[in-house]
């Protein structure tokens, strides 16, 4: 998920930027789905998130969350949970619909390279084949996973893999846990 910027341009937050500029602590994950648990997290650490998915529902729940938080975050006393969820839409900037198989997955919107990028269960569920992939999973051997009552496919990926793919392009960590199924 970088962008090439070749040209000065003005960004979806309406300020300038120009080549070589880059959000700081900023997170962008992909294929979001519409549930927030994998940023409640990172949260905690970053100061911006921009979540994103294929699916247009998914955007939209998770829009609908953010409009439905937002509203409810009256200075009330919340429980931890909630307080967490408050505190999560606060930093979630923008869903933007994302599409990782087409070169620019974000179509029209230029966003800056950003820290990090998280993808769970997202690049697996998103791919058929391992040809031009930098995975970061949890679901080493899924081959598949369940919605109930429906069941999806998840390409099948090993830990030497990923530690091989990973290296290649220069990173230096990853955190693994073996998949449940
Ligand atoms: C198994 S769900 C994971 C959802 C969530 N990230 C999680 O950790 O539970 C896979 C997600 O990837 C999204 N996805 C599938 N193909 C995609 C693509 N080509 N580009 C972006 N997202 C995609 C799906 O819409 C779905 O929300």
């Amino acid at each position: 998920c970088t962008f090439s910027i070749s040209n000065n341009y003005c960004n979806p937050r309406g300020t300038w930027c120009k080549p070589g500029d880059c959000v700081k602590n900023a997170l962008m994950n992909v294929g979001s789905g519409p549930i927030i648990y994998q940023l409640l997290g990172p949260c905690k650490i970053f100061k911006e998130i921009t979540a994103s998915d294929y699916r247009d529902w998914n955007c939209q729940e998770l829009q609908n969350w953010l409009k439905n938080e937002l509203e409810s975050d009256s200075g009330v006393e919340l429980e931890n949970w909630a307080e967490k969820e408050a505190n999560l839409s606060r930093i979630i900037k923008q869903v933007l619909k994302c599409d990782l198989h087409k070169s620019n997955s974000l179509d029209t919107v230029i966003l800056l390279p950003t820290d990090s990028l998280v993808s769970s269960l997202c690049l697996e569920a998103a791919c058929k084949d391992l040809k031009r992939q930098l995975v970061l999973s949890r679901a080493l051997g899924c081959s598949f996973y369940m919605i109930d009552p429906k069941r999806f496919s998840s390409l099948v990926l090993r830990e030497e893999f990923l530690r091989e793919a990973l290296s290649a392009t220069g990173v230096n960590s990853v955190i693994v846990s073996k998949s449940l199924i």
